[in-house]
């Protein structure tokens, strides 16, 4: 039944069933500009035209103060997961730290040896608008990355700061790869990171294909999107990446299925996951949930079935003949298969592809969105309104004026 007003929860609309029959067909409202599907579909072009932008912004002036003493992304959501993005490409050789800063302003050692990365797709947020501010203040590098005409961008012009303009047409979390590539190219003009134009042309390349792949149109048998979505529905997932890069990958897809499909979800990388997170598995959600398959129980009597947990598994075995980053230690990812198998946890793989770091992430990340979005239009959620952010939002507004 859907859920309605009579909670007191205007705005929250959606049915706990999810319904494979609202995948079929080409899913208009979703496609039409504005729609999700539209704005994910978007991916490939975002960045080629990003990456344009970002040549013309000047960024050049980074090299020629040289290496700096650190780098720090400052913005919050999908800004700041340009920030673990970078840290993945740039890899565990990057000779200077490189680190993801989540919260208001910027660390108190940032100085004028440093570059700080001021991230922000509306242009708004306070965090990164703090952080630009606080970066001019003590003299560290700026560069400026979100939408034009934004406090953001007035604030970078104030400072004499390079600002590199992300066109907003969605809300931020499909604005990933726009995001992005300014980060990474600002990273490579400081020498941290290697990546050919070449590079950029693939991975845009690979996010069309993989848009194409998950269309609408496409039936859930030839879409890995939509036959992931309905494998997810009704369970808890527990998404794991097997390498530092698919890790980002794994938290990304948390942050798509908690924002776009409203599900908890368990997100992280396996080193850190496989030595004490694992327990869940057999938990009430995990190999517990067999208790209840008694073959005498009454299923007039009994609820529906238990929630279990699926796991979704990011693998990447790396490059063969890269020696710029460590292979990837995959044992933890056999393991991790095999005990889902030995307690009956259904487990979903897949693999990065690709013949860059920034491609084989993208590989993990493009598909799983649309997964994200084909997980809500079953359940009957609109994927692009989260009233629990807004209304988040207004009660911290509220709050601050009492
Ligand atoms: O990138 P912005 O516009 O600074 O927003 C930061 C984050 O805030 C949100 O808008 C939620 O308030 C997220 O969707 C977003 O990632």
């Amino acid at each position: 039944m859907p859920h309605s007003e009579e909670a007191g929860l205007a705005g929250v609309t959606g049915d706990r069933h999810a319904d494979p029959e609202r995948l079929d067909g080409p899913q208009e409202a979703s496609n039409r500009p504005g729609g999700a599907l539209w704005a994910l579909a978007a991916a490939g072009p975002q960045l080629r035209e990003v990456a344009h932008f970002a040549a013309e912004a000047g960024l050049g002036v980074l090299a020629q103060e040289g290496r700096p003493r650190a780098v720090v992304v400052a913005g919050v959501g999908t800004a700041a997961r340009t920030g673990d993005i970078l840290q993945t490409v740039a890899g565990p050789r990057c000779p200077v730290p490189v680190m993801a800063h989540r919260s208001a302003g910027i660390p108190g050692w940032v100085g004028a040896a440093d570059v700080v990365l001021a991230v922000s797709a509306s242009g708004r947020s306070p965090e990164a608008l703090a952080a630009a501010e606080a970066a001019a203040r003590r003299g560290a590098r700026l560069v400026a990355i979100g939408a034009p005409d934004s406090p953001l961008q007035s604030l970078a012009e104030r400072a004499r700061a390079v600002f590199v303009p992300v066109p907003r047409t969605a809300p931020a979390r499909m604005s990933l790869w726009g995001l992005t590539v300014p980060v990474l190219l600002a990273a490579r003009e400081l020498g941290l990171v290697r990546l050919a134009e070449a590079d950029i042309a693939e991975t845009a390349r690979r996010l069309d294909e993989d848009a194409e792949r998950c269309r609408g149109e496409a039936d859930s048998f030839v879409n890995p999107a939509k036959e992931l979505a309905m494998n997810l529905a009704g369970t808890i997932p527990v998404v794991w990446g097997g390498s530092p890069l698919a890790g980002v990958a794994a938290r990304r897809f948390g942050d798509m299925l908690a924002a776009n499909s409203r599900y908890p979800v368990i997100a992280g990388e396996l080193g850190e996951a496989g030595r004490g997170r694992v327990g869940l598995l057999d938990g009430v959600f995990g190999s517990l949930t067999r208790q209840s398959n008694d073959i005498f129980a009454d299923p007039l009597e009994g609820d529906e079935q238990p929630t279990r947990l699926r796991i979704v598994l990011f693998r990447d075995d790396g490059l063969e003949g890269d020696d710029s980053v460590p292979l990837p230690d995959s044992r933890r990812a056999d393991a991790v298969e095999k005990l889902a198998e030995e307690r009956g946890i259904h487990c979903d793989v897949f693999k990065a592809e690709g013949g860059c770091s920034l491609e084989r992430l993208a590989s993990l990340i493009a598909f799983p969105d649309f997964t994200s979005v084909y997980l809500a239009l079953a359940h009957n959620l609109d994927p692009m309104s989260v009233p629990a952010v807004s209304d988040m939002k207004d009660h911290i507004h509220s709050g601050s004026r009492q």
